[in-house]
């Protein structure tokens, strides 16, 4: 026991873990910088990137590092690479380590609900943005538990840099038993420094697990001052020690939400009757000629034409697979189509006028100016930030607004949508429909000429449908927005859409008067798709 004691605390071998951690701190290090090249060239849109990066994976996953080692100390000097023997080590530790990495950054980036990346790139982020405030910041949460891996792996096999004669702690060891022959103590205690070594790693670890916890208040808070997503919400007027007191989940009794009390203006059906009238002097909104989209053999927009006046509210119905997310994907250039033309506010979004597509970047840039909103079936906020930074960050990320500016438009935002008590919650403590309103905030906040709407009461519980609608219902009548909504709601649309447009297999079938084709369709397939809806959600036909 004494001798293992003794062993334990020999300058000799505590003089090896220096050797140790320099090892496996440069192949982390490098791996790290490596991996996160290799994971760009695999995600990028060139395949010649992605398949170079394949093909080192392939080499360096599958050849063991006591070779790679062997060979960065031995093969490189012969092309006039003389590395010291750490340096050589470090350099095939990082070499091994970088494909794995990579898969790890891969899998994160992946791993971020594709919906929240649609939902930025609606609200006209850029490539970098997005992955800077939305992938990155969700990405690295989750990946921690497997970088904490890839350090434990990575320092046991630091030990293979023994072979090269790096004088680290199992190095030492062998020398030192060779010597004594002492084995059983001599390894006894290195393998206790390697266990403390890893410990170490683990109680790191599970302290930056903790830490990026959203759900626990006390780390939000204090953590954000390094955490640039959550900074903001520091800024954003409350102090440290509010922030840190912010229950990690709803209050007992929270106050109900209250949506402001509408303007006088009726809702009535004569009142939309004037002022679809009304609407049919205005410029065109949005205009959708001959679109056709396929995806693989199957035609999802067939030759579709479509013309939306300013301030006019027009409701797309038809039965499900008909093309009504598609087409609002195509009018906000989320998604390319075949042939056929779409034009925001007079320009072709996403299409230089001579016809040549744009890149991401510019796509995105010209989406932030053309001002389309979009609101998701499946609400799509960021779930890694809080109500108001998802209305207020966009803001000032793309429209270059100030901190008090955003988060002022914000809070009138929410106190809109009636959740200016909720500002600081994240979304996964908020019910469907409350996220649903946050999301129709941040939709609004930068004002955009058109709000697309798809499906927004459709993941709802039927009692929440209501508070999503009369957010609606009060945008269109109150607001005068310029809406397209897809949705099922038969009464809802006859209440607030000027227009319908009813479609089946990607092109319209019929479309006129809101009410008018509620109540008397022409078309077979309408008179069928709105007598099966009857039963629940019919309008009460023209008197
Ligand atoms: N990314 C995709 N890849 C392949 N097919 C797709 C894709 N997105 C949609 N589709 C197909 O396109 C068709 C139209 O889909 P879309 O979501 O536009 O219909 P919808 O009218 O909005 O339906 P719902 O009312 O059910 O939402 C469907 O048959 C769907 O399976």
């Amino acid at each position: 026991m004494s001798l293992f004691v003794h062993y334990l605390s020999l300058p000799y071998l505590i003089q090896g873990i220096w050797f140790t951690v320099m090892v496996t701190a440069l192949g982390l290090g490098g791996g790290l910088i490596l991996g996160l090249v290799l994971a760009w060239m695999q995600l990028s849109r060139f395949s010649v990137l992605a398949a170079f990066a394949r093909g080192y994976t392939v080499i360096f996953r599958g050849t063991p590092l006591i070779l790679q080692m062997v060979f960065a100390y031995d093969a490189l000097p012969q092309i006039g690479l003389k590395l010291s023997a750490v340096g050589a080590a470090g350099l095939a530790l990082a070499a091994n380590e970088a494909p794995f990495i990579a898969e790890m950054l891969r899998a994160g980036v992946l791993g971020v609900d594709r919906g929240q990346v649609l939902a930025g790139q609606a609200l006209g982020m850029t490539p970098a943005l997005l992955m800077r405030r939305i992938i990155a910041p969700q990405a690295i949460r989750t990946m921690i538990p497997a970088f904490g891996n890839e350090t434990v792996s990575a320092l046991k096999n630091s030990s293979l840099a023994s072979v090269i004669s790096v004088e680290e702690l199992t190095l030492r060891s062998t020398q030192l038993a060779s010597s004594t022959f002492d084995f059983f103590s001599i390894f006894f205690a290195s393998g206790l420094i390697y266990l403390a070594l890893t410990t170490a790693v683990s109680v790191i670890q599970l302290f930056v697990e903790r830490a990026l916890d959203l759900d626990r208040p006390t780390a939000q808070g204090r953590l954000a001052i390094f955490l640039p997503w959550r900074r903001a919400d520091l800024a954003g007027g409350l102090t440290l020690a509010e922030q840190t007191s912010v229950p990690a989940i709803a209050p007992q009794n929270p106050p109900p939400d209250e949506l402001p009390p509408p303007s006088r203006r009726a809702t009535s059906r004569l009142d939309r009757a004037k002022h679809a009238a009304m609407v049919e002097r205005n410029n065109v909104a949005v205009e959708v000629s001959d679109l056709r989209k396929n995806y693989g053999g199957q035609t999802v927009l067939n030759g579709l034409d479509l013309t939306v006046r300013v301030g006019e509210v027009v409701a797309l119905l038809g039965p499900s697979g008909s093309g009504k997310s598609t087409l609002l994907r195509c009018i906000n250039h989320l998604e390319d189509w075949d042939s056929g033309m779409v034009r925001v506010g007079g320009r072709r979004l996403g299409h230089r006028d001579d016809g040549k597509p744009l890149s991401p970047r510019a796509i995105a840039h010209e989406r932030a100016s053309v001002g389309v909103g979009m609101v998701f079936q499946q609400f799509n906020l960021f779930s890694h930030l809080s109500a108001k930074e998802n209305v207020a960050g966009p803001l000032r990320w793309v429209h270059g607004m100030t901190r008090v500016d955003a988060d002022r438009r914000a809070r009138e935002l929410l106190e809109r949508v009636g959740l200016s008590h909720r500002a600081d919650a994240l979304p996964r403590h908020l019910s469907g429909g409350q996220q649903q309103r946050v999301a129709i905030a941040r939709a609004l906040a930068p004002n955009p000429s058109v709000l697309l709407l798809d499906e927004p009461t459709s993941a709802l519980d039927p009692e929440l449908v209501g508070e999503v609608l009369e957010v609606i219902r009060r945008l269109a009548v109150d607001d005068g927005l310029t809406m397209i909504i897809a949705t099922h709601q038969i009464r809802f649309a006859d209440e607030v859409a000027d227009r319908v447009a009813f479609l089946s297999g990607g092109s319209i079938l019929e479309e006129g008067p809101a009410h008018e084709i509620l109540t008397n369709p022409s078309h077979p397939v309408t008179q069928r798709f709105l007598s099966v809806m009857e039963g629940d959600d019919a309008p009460e036909s023209a008197a």
